[in-house]
């Protein structure tokens, strides 16, 4: 086979691929779900075919196999054999040839049980062991890497990813952060807006330390406004004011940085990158922020092209599919009200914080800014292990209900007694300290609701107290204890109350009934009561949920997101609501 042209090899892997869609269709229960490849790899598989100029395959009835009944085998070897392609016409292969390994890939690894999946994914590492790390951007599709090596979610923590992997960049896949094939059936495009923030890169003088911007580029995290104020001015002019701070905190806070729009000179000359790991985090609700220099390439293979001072270091990619500087993140996200699903209804604190990252910034603000310019806390810390801000995270990771980071990794309970232990901290030391972990809260921009800094508070005050107690001479504090696990004053969580200064719920659903199980739904007098004036205020930019026109052009899309509960932003719809809208499109969404 693999002596075949390629346009011959992309034939055959299309004709196995229709009658595993065949097959995987026989198999299921759920009619709406029929074809499951069409879109991840029939579609992408049959680009290929027509950018390298072979004939279109035509899909043959085909006879039920004793493979049908169980396709796993199938999937995986089609898997292999798409990823062998792909490999071997690295460094730019069809465009679908690498959107199609993906999610063959993907699919192979669900159906594979637990157990056996590291060996799955080595096989396919193996099979692409040669290519290096990328990112490449399909036109108007996702983002498609190769050999990531760590893919974390907002809290840090790891999502499994194949060594071929697609990259949700319409906003819409139901199975996100990977892309499931919807940009081919919403009409994404990839292109920048014309009107975006031109591009422009302004110098801000000062000595030794020039910060340099360019609001062309900028992702609108407020990462820099929330950490220092005072140099990164959200209503003034200029916006940057580099002698508003000391030097090291302005350089950090530039390094944290994570589109790369503002950038450090020193003495005129630009610092070397920063050292990083290869990593992607998807962020809530908005981007994926790329680190540790991943190339990032167009469907050419070639580099893209960025802004005037962007680096290549450290970079963020759009993920709502609305940037107006697409493939970077422009914010739009927050307009466009991009939600990821809805977190759970008892978030831990670690969650609400926002995990890992959030935490390891708040550490490194209260260690490297706070406490080395505090006369008090100063000292005390003065030889503190170069890694501490890292272990006091994940400490707090821990007890604020996230994995036991500290247990596994610095030695748990009786670790941290011994760091108190015989320090004989005072009162007053123990106050600076209260008072300063909370600026750095404020500054890493964790959530300032009034449970979650209540519960903060409070262990905060109980925590420090127990290091006071346990740092006295002749102390004995228990041994052996777990870490303990904080939860919420009161069991009250963020949910848990109407917070007086919401928007008013100006107009609830119009109480129209719905209808029966045998009552034939149309749009005018079924599915358009269901959206509210705010609903349809919230899409316009899309489309208008009181067009029938529009709602039938867009209804799995919108589907998929009721059932996944991320639509209506405020709120997911009950049950038999959804199951009306259902019916509606399985009925051809009559008008
Ligand atoms: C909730 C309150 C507190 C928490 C969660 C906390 C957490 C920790 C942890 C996890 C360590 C050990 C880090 C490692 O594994 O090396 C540590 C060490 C230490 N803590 Fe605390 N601590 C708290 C309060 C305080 C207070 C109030 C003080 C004094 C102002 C203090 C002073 C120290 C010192 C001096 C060390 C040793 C640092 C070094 O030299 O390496 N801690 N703390």
């Amino acid at each position: 086979m693999t002596g075949a042209s390629i346009p011959s090899r992309l034939r055959s892997l299309l004709t196995r691929a229709h009658a595993l869609d065949h097959g995987l269709t026989r198999r299921m229960t759920d009619a709406d779900a029929g074809e499951p490849l069409r879109d991840t790899v029939i579609r992408p598989l049959a680009e290929a075919l027509a950018e390298v100029g072979g004939s279109a395959v035509e899909p043959e009835p085909v006879e039920p196999t004793a493979a049908d009944a169980d396709p796993a085998g199938l999937v995986r070897t089609l898997a292999a054999d798409v990823t062998r392609l792909r490999a071997e016409v690295d460094p730019a292969p069809p465009l679908g040839v690498q959107e199609a390994a993906a999610a063959l890939q993907h699919l192979a690894w669900l159906f594979t049980d637990e157990d056996d999946r590291a060996a799955l994914v080595a096989e396919f590492a193996a099979l692409q062991a040669g290519l290096p790390t990328r990112i490449r951007i399909a036109p108007n599709g996702p983002y498609l890497v190769t050999n990531a090596p760590r893919v974390t979610d907002r809290l840090g923590e790891p999502i499994p990813v194949l060594p071929q992997t697609a990259l949700c960049r319409c906003g819409e896949s139901t199975t996100k952060p990977l892309c499931d094939g919807s940009h081919a059936q919403n009409g994404f495009t990839g292109a920048k807006d014309p009107g975006r923030v031109p591009d422009e890169r302004r110098t801000y003088p000062g000595a030794p330390v020039a910060v340099t911007d360019n609001r062309g580029i900028c992702a609108h995290s407020g990462l820099c406004t929330d950490r220092l104020s005072t140099v990164f001015r959200q209503k003034e002019e200029p916006f940057v004011a580099p002698s508003g701070d000391r030097m090291d905190e302005i350089v950090r806070t530039v390094r944290a940085c994570p589109s790369g729009a503002l950038d450090y000179l020193i003495d005129g000359r630009s610092p070397p990158p920063q050292p990083r790991d290869p990593a992607i985090e998807v962020s809530q609700d908005g981007p994926y922020r790329v680190t540790g220099s991943i190339p990032l390439v167009g469907a050419d293979g070639e580099p893209e092209p960025r802004g005037p001072g962007a680096p290549t270091e450290h970079y963020s990619l759009c993920r709502c599919g609305h940037s107006q500087n697409k493939p970077f993140c422009s914010g739009m996200h927050w307009y466009v009200n991009f939600a990821d699903p809805p977190r759970s209804e008892e978030p831990t604190l670690y969650e609400w914080a926002g995990g890992l990252p959030a935490l390891t910034r708040m550490t490194h603000i209260f260690y490297d800014k706070y406490v080395p310019q505090d006369p008090l806390l100063g000292p005390l810390f003065a030889r503190m292990a170069p890694d501490h801000p890292e272990r006091v995270a994940a400490w707090l990771v821990e007890t604020f209900g996230g994995p036991k980071l500290y247990t596994e990794q610095y030695g748990g309970y009786d670790h941290m007694v011994s760091e108190h232990a015989g320090k004989a901290l005072t009162e007053e030391w123990r106050t600076r300290w209260t008072q300063l972990i909370g600026r750095a809260a404020d500054d890493a921009g964790l959530p300032t609701d009034a449970e979650f800094r209540a519960a903060f508070v409070a262990y905060v005050e109980w925590g420090s107290r127990i290091a006071v107690e346990n740092s006295q001479p002749g102390a004995r504090p228990p041994a052996h204890m777990p870490v303990p696990r904080w939860w919420w004053v009161c069991g009250a969580t963020p949910g848990a109350r109407v917070s007086a200064l919401a928007p008013a719920a100006t107009e609830e659903t119009r109480e129209t009934p719905l209808p029966t199980e045998d009552q034939p739904i149309g749009f005018a007098e079924h599915i358009r009561p269901l959206f509210r004036e705010m609903d349809r205020k919230s899409m316009s930019f899309m489309f208008d949920l009181w067009s029938h026109d529009d709602v039938s052009a867009h209804a799995r899309a919108i589907l998929a997101r009721l059932r996944q509960g991320s639509m209506p932003c405020d709120g997911a719809w009950p049950a038999d609501r959804v199951d009306v809208f259902a019916r509606w499109v399985d009925e051809g969404a009559p008008a």
